[in-house]
């Protein structure tokens, strides 16, 4: 699917960052139809969560697992093929060459999109040289959408400030999917690299991830229409 073929509905993420598969489960009954794809991460998938990728994917809502692996080789293939039999249409992986090559190798032929996490949307230079990093942000987030970009993967995660740099990169041939989402005034909460929902579509992002300001809101529904309301109306 193209970036244009993609409907602005199903442009934002909702992760599913909530203690319990009960109160995920309550979630998406409350989100009703204005979300049609959610995301599985640490604590939801590690509270027993996995079998609701399954379940949501079988009612027709798209699923994605970020369980940004990373590891030796042969695990990260065979984590991979288990994963694309859970009916996910995205997983992350790091994006280490090792990493991303056998998560490539490990989806096979199953329709499950990788994407490779460049520099999590909580790091700054400064976080990035504390980790013994002699790159910055950009430069690490730009050599990694080459590597990944050579090494067969389907998408990029970053934030959205450097997605206009990553389309000159990869064009439109990987999805770009940004979370570091906040609407005009919400609390950034431990994101470092942030965007209005409308500056990030507006800057070519694909694909939008916003948990807390649509999670904690008092009515996270009507938080979930004001964002899509903002995703449409960027898009024209
Ligand atoms: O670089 C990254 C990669 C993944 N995430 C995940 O996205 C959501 C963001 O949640 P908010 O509540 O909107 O901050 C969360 O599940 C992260 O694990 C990310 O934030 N940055």
């Amino acid at each position: 699917m193209t970036p244009a073929e993609i409907a602005p509905k199903d442009r934002l993420i909702v992760p599913l960052d909530l203690p319990s598969v009960d109160a995920a489960e309550a979630m998406v009954a409350r989100l009703g139809d204005s979300v049609t794809f959610y995301k599985i991460g640490y604590q939801l998938a590690y509270a027993g969560g996995l079998p609701l990728i399954t379940k949501l994917a079988g009612s027709g809502k798209k699923v994605f697992a970020d369980l940004k692996m990373h590891d030796i080789g042969n695990t990260v293939a065979r984590g991979t093929e288990s994963v694309a039999r859970l009916g996910a249409t995205f997983l992350t992986v790091h994006a280490y060459p090792q990493t991303m090559k056998a998560a490539v190798e490990g989806r096979g032929t199953s329709g499950l999109k990788i994407l490779a996490v460049t520099v999590l949307t909580s790091y700054n230079d400064d976080d990035l040289h504390a980790a013994g990093y002699r790159f910055g942000v950009s430069e690490l987030v730009e050599a990694r959408a080459q590597q990944a970009q050579v090494l067969g993967i389907d998408g990029l995660v970053s934030s959205p400030e450097e997605v206009g740099a990553l389309r000159k990169i990869v064009g439109h041939q990987m999805s770009l999917v940004t979370p570091g989402i906040r609407p005009a005034g919400a609390p950034t909460g431990d994101q470092k690299r942030i965007m209005t929902p409308g500056r990030a579509i507006a800057a070519g992002a694909d694909y939008l991830v916003v948990g807390r300001p649509i999670l904690e809101a008092a009515d996270p529904r009507a938080a979930a229409d004001a964002i899509q309301a903002e995703i449409a109306q960027a898009l024209g």
